[in-house]
C-alpha cells in the first residue's frame, strides 16, 4: 500500500502522580511523572478513523492514577504492572512502553518535604511485549562536580584550535545514565531499589576517585563501575554534558588566579555519550 503507516505508538505523556502513605502519623510521599505509549494494530484509526480498538489515552492515565491507589513500589514495578495490563488487556495492543521518572522529596517532619525545582530524577523504561518485560533504570540531572584532579591536553591541533591545554580544571557534569537489566528479578520489588542503590552509588564514587584526563575517560569509568557493581546490569549508557567552567583573567585588574574563580558557561557546551558494556563489542 503506497502511504502506507511505519512504525507507531500512542499515549499519555507527563502523567503527574503524586501518592500520600498515611499508614502511620509519619507520610510517605511519593511523586512520579508517568508517560505511557502503546502500539500494535492500530491501521483502521490510522487508515480510517476506526477507533474500535484505541484505549483513549484519557483512559490510559486514569488507570495510573487508579494502580496507585494501593501502592506503587520501586517505580520498575510500578511501570511494569501497567505495561502488562495495557498489553493484557487491550485486544488490539501488543506492547506497552512505560516511563516513569521519579521526583525525590527531602522529609523535614512527620508531614513535612522540601524538594528544588528541577534536580536529580531517578527513572525507568519497561518494555512489555506480551511475553516478556525488558526494563532499564537510571537518573537523569545528577549534578556532578570536581574542582580539582581534571586535566584536558595532549589533543589534536589544526588551524582552528584555540583551546589552551590544561592539568587542572573543574570537572562538571548533569549526568544522564540509563542501564539495562539482562534478566528479570523474581523478587521484583527489593532487588530494584537495592540495584539502584548499587548503581547510582558506584556513579559517584567512580566521578569522584577517578583522575579524568577527559569526560570520555570518565564517562568509561563511571560504566565500568556500574557493571562492577550491579551483576545484573548488561549494558551502561551514559550522556554527560561538560558544563564548562573558565578560569577567569584576573590580569587585568592586576590580580593573579591560582585556580579560585571561575566563570561558569552555559551555550554552548560539549556533550559526550557513550555505551558501556560488559562484553567487548
Ligand atoms: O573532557 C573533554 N573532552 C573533550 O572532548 C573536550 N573538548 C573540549 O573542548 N574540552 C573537552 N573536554
Amino acid at each position: 500500500m503506497p502511504y502506507a503507516m511505519g512504525p507507531n505508538n500512542y499515549g499519555k505523556s507527563g502523567i503527574r502522580l503524586v501518592r500520600v502513605a498515611r499508614d502511620t502519623a509519619r507520610h510517605g510521599l511519593r511523586d512520579l511523572t508517568v508517560h505511557t505509549a502503546l502500539s500494535g494494530d492500530l491501521d483502521a484509526t490510522h487508515y480510517t478513523g476506526d477507533n474500535t480498538g484505541v484505549l483513549p489515552t484519557d483512559t490510559q492515565k486514569n488507570t495510573v492514577y487508579a494502580f496507585a491507589r494501593d501502592g506503587i513500589g520501586p517505580i520498575e514495578a510500578f511501570a511494569e504492572r501497567l505495561a502488562r495490563h495495557f498489553v493484557d488487556a487491550t485486544p488490539a495492543i501488543t506492547a506497552a512502553r512505560v516511563q516513569i521518572e521519579e521526583h525525590a522529596w527531602t522529609r523535614i517532619g512527620d508531614h513535612s518535604f522540601t524538594r528544588g525545582e528541577g534536580g536529580e530524577l531517578r527513572t525507568t523504561e519497561v518494555v512489555y511485549d506480551g511475553t516478556s518485560a525488558r526494563t532499564a533504570s537510571g537518573v537523569r540531572d545528577l549534578l556532578l562536580l570536581n574542582t580539582t584532579d581534571s586535566e584536558f591536553n595532549g589533543f589534536l591541533a589544526d588551524e582552528y584550535t584555540t583551546l589552551p591545554e590544561t592539568d587542572d580544571r573543574i570537572l562538571a557534569t548533569a549526568v544522564t545514565a540509563t542501564w539495562d537489566y539482562r534478566a528479570e528479578p523474581d523478587d521484583g520489588g527489593a532487588f530494584y531499589d537495592q540495584a539502584f542503590n548499587a548503581a547510582r552509588g558506584a556513579l559517584l564514587a567512580a566521578f569522584a576517585d577517578t583522575y579524568s584526563l577527559s569526560l570520555q575517560q570518565t564517562l568509561h569509568a563511571v560504566g565500568e563501575r556500574i557493571l562492577k557493581a550491579v551483576p545484573e546490569v548488561g549494558e551502561v549508557r551514559l550522556s554527560l554534558p561538560n558544563r564548562h567552567h573558565y578560569r577567569f583573567d584576573l590580569e587585568r585588574f592586576g590580580l593573579d588566579n591560582p585556580g579560585v574563580v571561575f566563570q561558569a558557561g552555559d551555550l554552548p557546551y560539549g556533550l559526550i555519550e557513550g555505551t558501556v558494556r560488559r562484553e567487548a563489542a
